[in-house]
């Protein structure tokens, strides 16, 4: 559905110089699906989605979207183009002297379209977004999240095939925020709408986007499935944006109870703090403790999140595995092999700790 072949693009800077925001960036989006981008303040992600509909025109490479090269268009047919990419704001950017029907009805009159035409159009995308009964109120009357159902209301009434998405939901709280990505889901799956979000928080990512790339410094760092990423985080910013939502970070008291096992070790044994993290059905086979009876190593399970991606159950488990030398790293093996991914994380732990002594008792 959409096509971003190695775009570059520069901003004019202080003093003739030029701001890279983007280098190189490629991605492909498939119709019908909610495609998030993320990363940090500056990343480039407002640079990159407003190249979707060529709001920044890229100083280099090729944009398409449903098949068509939107930087060989001519202005009239551009304009065309634009109406089939649709776009939300984080500030919304509602008209303050237009009603809430004005406002969703507004690109349809530029359009040149006729008042009944116009009436038969909004009504019903009103009624999609929940704002039949504030029909006739201004921005001033409602609440954010309202005001963001009518931009979402404004955006569909040309009726796109894409729907771009930047920062919707960051000036909204928490529940809010659920129920205009919701709104999104549905939009989604009864219209089929290719939908495109760029956010900071992983938390929108989880909760609705099926596939993400992550942004940093100008460059998508890493894409996949969104249940793939959150299991298997391949870069440093990944990690630190997942561990917002699913904090991997042992809590100070776990780590003081790990030091003391691992002290209390009797010669010739060892022990590993293990990270395990699985997903799907893996999350439900019982094959932590077939291995401990067939191994004779001791686990303790220190501390486990579980959690769910669109029906996917997925989790992560710190465990302190001991036992006879050899043993604990034939268990770790043996847990890769069937699927669960296993992050040794003693050495990192263990300096944390150093560091918990450091500050002393009391520190948390
Ligand atoms: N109009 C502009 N002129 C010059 N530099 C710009 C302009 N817009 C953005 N930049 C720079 O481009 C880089 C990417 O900015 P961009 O707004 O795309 O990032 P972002 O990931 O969307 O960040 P945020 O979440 O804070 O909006 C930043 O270094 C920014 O300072």
């Amino acid at each position: 559905m959409i096509a971003l072949d190695d775009i570059t693009l520069d901003y004019p800077g202080p003093g003739g110089q030029t701001v890279r925001a983007l280098h190189g960036v490629s991605l492909r989006i498939q119709p019908g699906e909610v495609f998030g981008i993320i990363g940090r303040s500056g990343a480039g992600k407002s640079s990159l989605v407003r190249c979707i509909n060529l709001l920044n025109r890229p100083t280099q490479g090729r944009v398409a979207v449903a098949g068509t090269d939107l930087m060989a268009l001519p202005p009239a047919s551009l304009r065309a183009a634009r109406r089939e990419i649709g776009m939300v704001f984080q500030h919304f950017n509602l008209l303050s002297s237009r009603t809430v029907f004005d406002n969703a009805a507004l690109p349809l009159e530029l359009a040149g379209m006729g008042r009944s035409e116009i009436r038969e159009r909004v009504t019903p995308l009103l009624e999609l977004v929940g704002l039949s009964a504030l029909a006739d109120r201004y921005p001033a009357q409602i609440s954010g999240g309202q005001k963001q159902r009518v931009g979402i209301a404004r955006a569909l009434a040309s009726r796109p095939k894409v729907l771009l998405s930047d920062e919707a939901t960051s000036a909204l709280d928490p529940e809010t925020t659920r129920s205009i990505l919701a709104l999104l889901q549905q939009i989604n799956r009864e219209l089929g709408l290719t939908v495109v979000l760029i956010t900071h928080q992983m938390q929108v990512i989880r909760q609705i986007a099926h596939r993400v790339a992550v942004m940093d410094a100008g460059r998508v760092v890493e894409q996949g499935a969104v249940l793939d990423v959150f299991t298997r985080p391949q870069q440093p910013i990944t990690r630190s944006l997942i561990d917002e939502v699913m904090p991997q970070t042992l809590p100070t008291s776990v780590r003081a109870h790990m030091a003391a096992l691992h002290a209390a070790l009797p010669a010739g044994h060892a022990g590993r703090l293990l990270r395990l993290i699985y997903a799907g059905e893996r999350a439900e086979q019982p094959v932590l403790s077939r291995l401990i009876r067939e191994h004779g190593v001791d686990v303790s399970i220190l501390h486990g999140q579980m959690d769910e991606i669109q029906g996917q159950t997925f989790g992560s488990l710190a465990i302190y595995a001991s036992g006879p030398a050899g043993s604990v790293q034939a268990v770790a093996a043996a847990l890769a092999a069937s699927g669960v991914q296993v992050q040794d994380v003693t050495d990192e732990m263990k300096a944390a700790r150093a560091s918990d002594e450091m500050k002393g008792p009391g520190h948390v």
